[in-house]
Parts: C-alpha cells; sequence; structure tokens
C-alpha cells in the first residue's frame, strides 16, 4: 500500500525516507484532502486490462501513452534528467503515473509549504494535479518504470518554482481553497 509522510529538513541524500523525528504518516484521504494528489491501486501485471485504468482513461479523456524508465542504464542524460526532476516544479497539466516496476518518491506540497514524500512502488497509479509544486527522486534502488498519460498532445515542459502568475498555479490555489480540506482547520 502506498505511503505517505512529511519529510524532515534534512539535506542528506535525497534518496533516503526523510522522516521526521517521530515519524507522521499521512492517510492517503487525508493526502488528497490536502493537496488533491489522487491515488488508484492497478494491476500493474495486465494493466492493459485492468477495469479500473481502463474507467479513468475513459473518463479522463486520456489519448496517449508511453513508457519511461528511469536507471542510469535507461535514461539518456541520467544525471541532469534525475537533477530536473528533484528540482521543485509545476506543470500545466496533470503528472500521471503508474509504477509497473520498481519504487521512488514523489515529493509534494501542501498547503502550507510542507514537503509530503510519497512512495510508490508497482501498481501504484499517483495523479499529481496541474500546478501543485512537486518533484520526483528515485529511491536507493536506482530503479522505476512507469507509464505516463496525456489528454492530447503530452507536454512534460517543468516550469521550476517561483511559478506563482502562471494560470494553472492560480487556478490550482482556487480549488486548493474551495475543495480540499485543511485538516488543521476542519
Ligand atoms: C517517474 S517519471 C519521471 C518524473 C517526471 O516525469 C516528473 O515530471 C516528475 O515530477
Ligand atoms: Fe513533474
Amino acid at each position: 500500500m502506498v505511503q505517505v509522510w512529511f519529510m524532515d529538513d534534512s539535506k542528506t541524500d535525497q534518496r533516503l525516507d526523510h522522516h521526521r523525528s517521530p515519524p507522521a504518516f499521512l492517510e492517503i484521504s487525508e493526502l488528497h484532502k490536502k493537496t488533491g494528489v489522487e491515488y488508484y491501486k492497478i494491476n500493474a501485471d495486465d494493466y492493459q486490462n485492468d477495469p479500473l485504468l481502463n474507467e479513468l482513461r475513459a473518463k479522463r479523456g486520456y489519448t496517449y501513452e508511453d513508457q519511461i524508465t528511469c536507471s542510469e542504464e535507461c535514461l539518456p542524460d541520467y544525471a541532469n534528467k534525475l537533477k530536473a526532476f528533484f528540482t521543485e516544479h509545476l506543470h500545466t497539466d496533470e503528472e500521471i503515473r503508474l509504477i509497473l516496476d520498481g519504487s521512488g518518491f514523489f515529493d509534494v506540497r501542501d498547503g502550507d509549504d510542507n514537503w509530503l514524500r510519497i512512495k510508490v512502488v508497482k501498481g501504484d497509479l499517483i495523479i499529481i494535479p496541474a500546478g501543485i509544486y512537486h518533484r520526483f527522486t528515485l529511491d536507493i534502488n536506482n530503479f522505476i518504470q512507469t507509464r505516463r498519460y496525456f489528454i492530447g498532445e503530452p507536454v512534460w515542459a517543468p516550469h521550476n518554482r517561483p511559478a506563482d502568475n502562471m494560470d494553472c498555479r492560480k487556478t490550482y490555489l482556487q480549488h486548493l481553497s474551495e475543495s480540499f480540506v485543511h485538516l488543521n482547520k476542519a
């Protein structure tokens, strides 16, 4: 099952867990309320025939898909790509990733600017909203293989923080204030 926790402030190896002391975990439902990130469990061994994935694809209109493997052997320009993935950024569109193999961490900012670390493993599908500040890192196993989905022609461009004047950022913050609940204010 996917795990989510508040990160510490340590600047040591980004691929380590970075738990707070004591560890502070979050339920996936809390993650959604605080950030809008969505999570689904998919059968990674037969994802083409997974009913939930097919429903998501049809309902949300994913017309493009491809696969990316992040490892030193498979990813061209590995070091620079990993650096870019871990630089805090946002996208103008949702980032949809289904983990087929391996593992890694997606970090997202909550409404109070805390880093929440999402550990993803085989079968996890996450949808990171447009306009949320986030980043990605491999863990100590240095390997992840994911499928990427998109509505229309894919736009992978990251916009590094600060990107507060972008429309997608403003729209995200509007959604955050309207429909996601800040637990400390609920
Ligand atoms: C594990 S997919 C590579 C990471 C990526 O595409 C991205 O945009 C991270 O934020
Ligand atoms: Fe991203």
